[in-house]
């Protein structure tokens, strides 16, 4: 039995209703994912979302209960001799021998395959060799991660799981790791990864699926799940101020929801302020808006404190939003730290599919 690479963008791996039961209890339900050559795969999910279990049914380091899984067309658990040397695996907690120092871990890994990669230049990559000579079981968390991404990537498999690659690590390790992700895409593997960070899947994923309760509730590209709102979505949708905390979003609400009662100004000298925002109407005029850009009659805001301190506006953002949430800020007699717009982020549409409440 051999195996042969696909072609950039065909599927590497295909899970087709995956069905996985603990005691009875169904953690995986009907999953379908795909996987393709040359691209990344995030899988996104609540904790206990069945994100794991499904990785490890891919990895053949567990028996599905129902369902198909191909990794490169074969069945990773009946063909696991033949699929292993292609394969690479970064297990959530290392499964590294706890008694070994890291660097024999790694040396000892690469010489189980054909055509390892370099693992001088894998240790320099992912800054191993500080602590190639302590045993696996001093080493930090965020040390452990890199040897193990390190022990999933020496082998060059066409495959490569990686599960949550970067938790726990400082931010220098975590850019290092991105862009080994990176060259492995660019390389032609297909790499499945489950993250939490949200930044980390909207930067790196090519194909985002989000797992919850066991099966995927939406699939595609960051761009398209961002856009499944529809158009505001693309565009700026929120402001996000950081000041001091305890100040009466109530207030600004009001305020931005009189922002959409009239129409934007003209620019034939129409009032472009409202009545709380000063700087508008008494200052020097402001710069003309297209007599087109009239703001949708009414639309909705909503303003929230999400953490002490800081505060989102989620609405039609234009010009005169803005100068509510400034005038806002100038009646409380409040500093801004920072005042920022732009659109919703994949974390935004996580946690509108996936609920706010801790499970
Ligand atoms: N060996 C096991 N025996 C019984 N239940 C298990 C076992 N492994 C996982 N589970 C349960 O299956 C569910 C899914 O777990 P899984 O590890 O796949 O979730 P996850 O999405 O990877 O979560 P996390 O983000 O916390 O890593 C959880 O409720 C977990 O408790």
């Amino acid at each position: 039995m051999t195996v042969s690479p696909p072609a950039p963008g065909r599927p590497a791996v295909e899970v087709r209703g995956l069905v996985k039961r603990y005691g009875g209890r169904a953690v995986v339900e009907h999953l379908d994912l795909t996987a393709r050559a040359g691209a990344v795969t995030a899988v996104l999910g609540p904790n206990g979302a069945g994100k794991t279990t499904t990785v490890e049914c891919c990895e053949g380091l567990r028996t599905p209960d129902g369902g198909t899984v191909r990794v490169l067309g074969l069945d990773p658990a009946a063909d696991a001799t033949v699929l292993r040397p292609h394969v690479g695996v970064m297990l959530q907690d290392g499964g590294l021998p706890s008694g070994a120092r890291a660097g024999e871990v790694l040396r000892h890994v690469a010489a189980m395959y054909a055509t390892p990669r370099d693992v001088g230049e894998l240790t320099e990559r992912l800054g191993i060799g500080g602590f190639a000579r302590t045993s696996v079981r001093r080493l930090s968390g965020g040390q452990r991660q890199r040897l193990a991404l390190a022990c999933a990537l020496v082998g060059r498999g066409q495959v490569v799981f990686l599960d949550e690659p970067s938790a726990g690590m400082d931010p220098q390790s975590r850019r290092a790791v991105w862009d080994l992700v990176r060259e492995l895409r660019d390389d032609g593997v297909a790499v499945v990864l489950t993250t939490h960070l949200m930044d980390e899947a909207a930067d790196l994923a090519d194909h985002v699926h989000v797992v919850d309760h066991g099966h995927v509730i939406a699939a595609g590209t960051v761009p398209e799940l961002l856009a499944a709102d529809g158009p505001q979505a693309s565009t700026a949708s929120r402001v996000r101020v950081e000041a001091r905390p305890g100040l009466d979003t109530d207030d600004l609400e009001k305020a931005l929801h009189d922002t959409t009662r009239r129409p934007a100004a003209g620019p034939a000298g129409a009032s472009t302020g409202h009545p709380g925002a000063p700087a508008a109407s008494t200052g020097p005029p402001a710069a003309p808006v297209p007599a087109t850009a009239t703001r949708p009659a009414g639309a909705r805001w909503r303003v929230a404190e999400t953490e002490p301190g800081v505060y989102l506006a989620e609405g039609p953002v234009d010009p005169a939003a803005l100068a509510a949430v400034t005038a806002w800020l100038a009646g409380a007699g409040a500093l801004a730290r920072t005042i920022t717009t732009g659109g919703r982020t994949l974390e935004d549409v996580f946690l509108d599919l996936t609920g706010r409440q801790l499970r």
